[in-house]
């Protein structure tokens, strides 16, 4: 028998292999404990321990995590990838985002960073596109792709939300996108928008010359999804759209094997991030979940505004670089910027995310006096201008649209 404790789980000598997955961790640990028990407490649940010394008989293949660099409440895990089955999401994060988010020995514990080893990366499908989809499918050449969310949220029947997609794709954006929590609802039915927006789709490519395209939400139960995924590949779209937070890694590793058959690509909506990441010391961080998007297979994902717009954002620029990087030749995701962004924000927007980025407006959009139509091209006009290197002041004296919206919201930052 030989007794294996928590404390088999610390070696501040180890050094990390490159087939281990190393997470970065903040601790607080209990207040009737020090930072060594707890960190290796979290080695021990978050791979083969438990709390209690465990008698073990004959030889068992060494599954165990090793904590091994402890800086102030900088703690980091070594996890041996024989530990993790391949292409498995939700078994990753059973071990590494588990137990030990609620474990007593630590006060606060929050999932910082991951460095993925190869092989585990590679035994996820990724993204399909990434960032290629701005000229693959738009052909936008330098300028970010440009999207609009219809407001009212939800409410909008079928023929309204359809309107208000024409409206904004003549105006100049490039795709109507779904909210989070528009569905498949009694006033707004998946099949009948779905038919209907792809027409309005058509009419206002043959009038502008340009291509567009649609972000409809096929969130629901794995099954429906699925379903809805093959709907929206018989109608001729490009895209689907998976509030993945909510509906779970498992239903969006399903998602992406299915839109392979397809060729569609993946808008990521991240809705419910912040219950893992908002608390600064708790929890997943936006970095993590951003990682595990990318693994998963979204081609665009929500990484916030740089902290421009109305959400509470955690570091959109590194998470976006961390998107861009390179891992083992998988393709890269397209940031989304999106939440309370209008015509003003856009140059500062570029200034700090670059161009290489999708930008969203609802609100900035149908919240023009003038309407959505005035309002998309006001959007894309800030785009434009921006990209061109022209201020908005000076573009806006021969577009009136973006004058309009300039002098309503100049460069606030709305709550
Ligand atoms: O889903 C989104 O990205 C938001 O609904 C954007 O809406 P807003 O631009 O009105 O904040
Ligand atoms: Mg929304």
């Amino acid at each position: 028998m030989t007794g294996i404790t928590y404390e088999d789980f610390l070696d501040l000598d180890y050094e990390p292999v490159a087939s281990d997955l190393v997470c970065t961790f903040t601790v607080q640990p209990a207040s009737d404990m020090d930072m060594d028990a707890a960190a290796s407490r979290v080695a021990s649940e978050s791979s083969n321990g438990t709390w209690a010394e465990l008698q073990v008989d004959g030889t068992i293949t060494d599954l165990s995590a090793t904590a091994f660099g402890i800086d102030g409440n900088t703690v980091q895990v070594a996890y041996p990838e024989e530990l993790f089955e391949a292409g498995n999401m939700p078994q990753v994060l059973s071990c590494i985002a588990g137990n030990i988010m609620g474990m007593k020995a630590v006060d606060r514990i929050r999932l910082e960073d991951c460095e993925w080893p190869e092989g585990l990366v590679t035994s996820f499908m990724g993204p399909q596109f990434g960032s290629a989809v701005r000229n693959d499918i738009f052909d936008a050449g330098e300028r970010p792709i440009t999207a609009t969310v219809p407001k009212p949220k939800v409410g909008l029947s079928t023929d309204q939300h359809v309107q208000v997609g024409y409206e904004a794709w003549t105006g100049g954006l490039d795709l109507l996108k779904d909210d989070e929590n528009l569905t498949d609802q009694s006033f707004n039915r998946f099949d009948e928008r779905l038919t209907e927006s792809l027409a309005a789709r058509d009419d206002a490519q043959d009038e502008t010359g340009e291509k567009k395209s649609y972000l409809i939400n096929v969130t629901a139960d794995a099954n429906t999804m699925l379903e809805r995924v093959d709907r929206v590949a018989e109608e001729g779209c490009e895209y689907v759209m998976v509030d993945v937070v909510t509906c779970g890694w498992a239903a969006v590793q399903a998602v992406r094997e299915r839109c392979e058959k397809h060729g569609l690509a993946i808008h990521a909506h991240r809705a419910m991030h912040a219950a893992f990441d908002r608390v600064p010391t708790q929890g997943v961080s936006m970095r993590v979940i951003a990682q595990i998007s990318r693994l998963c297979g979204a081609d665009q994902l929500h990484t916030g505004t740089a902290d421009l717009g109305k959400l509470a954002n955690e570091d959109t620029v590194g998470i976006n670089e961390w998107l861009y990087g390179d891992l083992y030749g998988t393709n890269d995701v397209l940031p989304m910027a999106s939440g309370g962004l209008h015509p003003g924000l856009v140059p500062e927007l570029v200034k700090r995310v670059g161009t290489n980025i999708g930008v969203q407006a609802g609100g900035g959009v149908h919240g023009h006096p003038d309407g959505t139509h005035a309002g998309a091209k006001a959007f894309r006009q800030a785009v434009d201008a921006t990209v061109e290197g022209t201020s908005l002041e000076e573009y806006a004296e021969d577009h009136p649209e973006l004058k309009v919206a300039i002098d309503k919201w100049g460069t606030e930052t709305p709550r």
